[in-house]
């Protein structure tokens, strides 16, 4: 379970994340959705441990992500799919992870075949990635521990529409087996299908949370809901 309690986070005037609270359910697919800027990809650094927060706090089974036994095993993270190195290729890039995490050689195996990327594409370095292959490799590398939580910032990114539906059945093929999966997301028809739940945010602050169902309910569809939530909210507005 992810909780997110009273979390606030200033970059100098900036406030990017603004008494937030939330959480994530173990056996739940939880969206975060919000307007460029409005603190997504903060929260979730947070929640990793790459960002100190101001104040409040983010937490992963009741503690900090650094103070978690084995976090990397059992935390899976794509926060950015460009950090990779573009010289190794890609089976060499899970290979070295699969090294530092203490797991066998034929995990590296076992990932590829999960996230589609063929024995060719592994021997390729990733800077000829596509960046649907990226995207690809990323998820590959969260998944690598078998953790029973990921955090994904915007997982579909570059997918092509197969590439999108193969994430949908992975995510909530992890989920229906009791992990918890928390991603940020811009595309809202595909968060209408694949999250159970919903946190939409707005200059920082939590602007509504529930399920996905009950915005559905409420707004006709998430798209519908999500403008009705955010109208006036923007960049401009978290800079003042
Ligand atoms: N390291 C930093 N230093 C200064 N300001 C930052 C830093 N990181 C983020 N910000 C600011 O914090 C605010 C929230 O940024 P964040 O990247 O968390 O938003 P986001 O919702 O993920 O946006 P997007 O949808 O565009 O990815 C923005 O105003 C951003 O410029």
């Amino acid at each position: 379970m992810i909780t997110v309690t009273h979390l606030t986070k200033r970059f100098g005037r900036v406030t990017a994340v603004d008494d937030a609270s939330f959480s994530a359910l173990p056996g739940r697919v939880t969206g975060l959705l919000g307007p460029n800027g409005s603190g997504k990809t903060t929260t979730l650094r947070t929640l990793v441990g790459l960002v100190r927060p101001t104040s409040g706090s983010a937490t992963i089974a009741g503690r900090p992500y650094a103070s978690l036994p084995n976090p990397a095993r059992n935390v899976g993270t794509m926060l950015d799919a460009d950090a990779l190195h573009a010289g190794r290729t890609g089976r060499e890039e899970l290979r070295l992870a699969a090294g530092i995490l203490g797991l066998p050689a034929s995990r590296v195996d076992d990932v590829l075949e999960i996230v589609g990327l063929t024995p060719a594409e592994a021997k390729r370095r990733t800077r000829t990635y596509s960046l649907g292959m990226r995207q690809r490799l990323g998820l590959g590398l969260a998944l690598l521990g078998d953790p029973e939580v990921v955090v994904l910032d915007e997982p579909a990114n570059g997918l092509d529409p197969m590439g999108i539906r193969w994430m949908r059945t992975l995510l909530r093929d992890f989920a229906s087996e009791g992990r918890t999966v928390l991603l940020s997301s811009h595309l809202l028809t595909e968060m209408q299908t694949v999250c159970d739940d919903v946190v939409v945010v707005g200059h920082g602050r939590v602007l509504a949370q529930g399920t996905t169902a009950s915005f559905v309910e409420s707004d006709g569809n998430l798209e519908e809901a999500f403008v009705r939530l955010t109208a006036g909210t923007d960049r401009e507005r978290v800079q003042q």
